[in-house]
């Protein structure tokens, strides 16, 4: 999939609304990528428009090398959006059996419930389920034309934790083909733990792009406050001089211990070591949850997104 420049517009009552604000994005096949930001940063929008439901009012969207309506009309597309339609009276292996029977080439049912992990519940009817076992079987429903993309927009907003658990576990079993994965969440840790690429989205523009990892170093290098945290016990001439040492950008003491707030680490560190003030020294690295706060908070998050994507096979979806 390959977005160009896009940008979509809504008109309200308040303004102009530019919900997707010039995004460039590039997603290769196989690749997992989450699509994370808060509310209103334009995910639902920016799956909209990569499905077709909607159409960009400047640049462009391409999907499997076709304009995304036709991509979907093909069946190369499978998507499981915020609003289900409404459940029906029918069971959990009907309702995939018939979902599967309207693509050119679907997988086999038995396998696309084993997939989804919905097999123990496939004779029993899809108004009775659970919330975690409902979304379960949505994502058998989207897998069950074997596309080539599956498009989840928030798959677990509304899930519990086991039932969170269980689902990605279907997802990962599932990605392990091979199959091209696009989701949107604004839960870190699932976007940390179950995509290979965090695309960060902020006001309708891509504010980070790459690994956790990237994200992190992106966070640190571009907000300063993000860097990391070095706390000791306080030494014996006390906080005097800390907020000096490289990398310092600010001092607190709490309970006895002198917390440090740090653009570098590494560098404070050796300093502190050369002056042998390092009793119980603790060093903080940036949690993802701080970097996605520093990249998506309202003041200083415009500059271009780092890339993170070396290694990623170079076939574009
Ligand atoms: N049809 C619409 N009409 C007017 N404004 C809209 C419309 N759809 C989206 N918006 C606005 O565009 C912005 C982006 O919305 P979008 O739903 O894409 O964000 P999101 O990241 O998916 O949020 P959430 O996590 O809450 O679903 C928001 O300010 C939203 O209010």
């Amino acid at each position: 999939m390959v977005f160009t420049a896009a940008v979509k517009t809504f008109g309200t009552p308040g303004g102009t609304v530019r919900a997707v604000d010039g995004i460039d994005l590039t997603v290769e096949r196989g690749e997992t990528v989450a699509l994370l930001g808060r509310n209103g940063a334009g995910k639902s929008t920016t799956i909209g428009l990569l499905l077709g439901l909607d159409t960009p009012d400047s640049g462009t969207v391409r999907l499997l090398g076709r304009d995304p309506e036709a991509a979907v009309r093909a069946g190369l597309v499978g998507a499981m959006l915020q609003e289900g339609r409404p459940i029906p009276r029918v069971t959990v292996r009907e309702l995939v059996a018939f979902v599967a029977s309207t693509y050119p080439r679907p997988l086999p049912v038995a396998e696309a419930l084993a997939l989804a992990g919905v097999s123990a519940y496939a004779d029993r009817r899809v108004d009775k389920l659970s919330g975690g076992q409902t979304q379960r079987v949505r994502f058998a429903v989207a897998l069950a034309g074997d596309p080539e993309l599956i498009v989840l927009d928030e798959p677990t907003a509304a899930l519990d934790v086991e039932a969170r658990r269980a689902f990605w576990e279907s997802m990962r079993s599932y990605t392990r083909r091979g199959n091209t994965v696009l989701f949107s969440t604004h839960y870190l840790e699932e976007a940390d733990e179950n995509a290979d690429r965090i695309v960060v989205l902020d006001r309708g523009r891509i504010v980070a792009d790459g690994s956790g990892e990237t994200i992190r170093h992106a966070a640190a290098e571009r907000n300063t406050a993000a860097g990391g945290q070095v706390s000791v016990d306080l030494p014996d001439d006390g906080a005097q001089g800390l907020e000096l040492l490289p990398g310092v950008l600010g001092v607190e003491v709490r309970g006895g211990r002198a917390l440090l707030r740090t653009e570098d680490p590494d560098a404070t560190v050796v300093e502190l070591a050369r002056r042998g003030a390092v009793r119980g020294i603790e060093v903080g690295r940036v949690t993802l949850e701080d970097a996605f706060l520093s990249l998506t908070s309202p003041s200083p998050s415009t500059s271009p997104s780092p890339d993170g994507r070396a290694g990623h096979p170079k076939e574009t979806v």
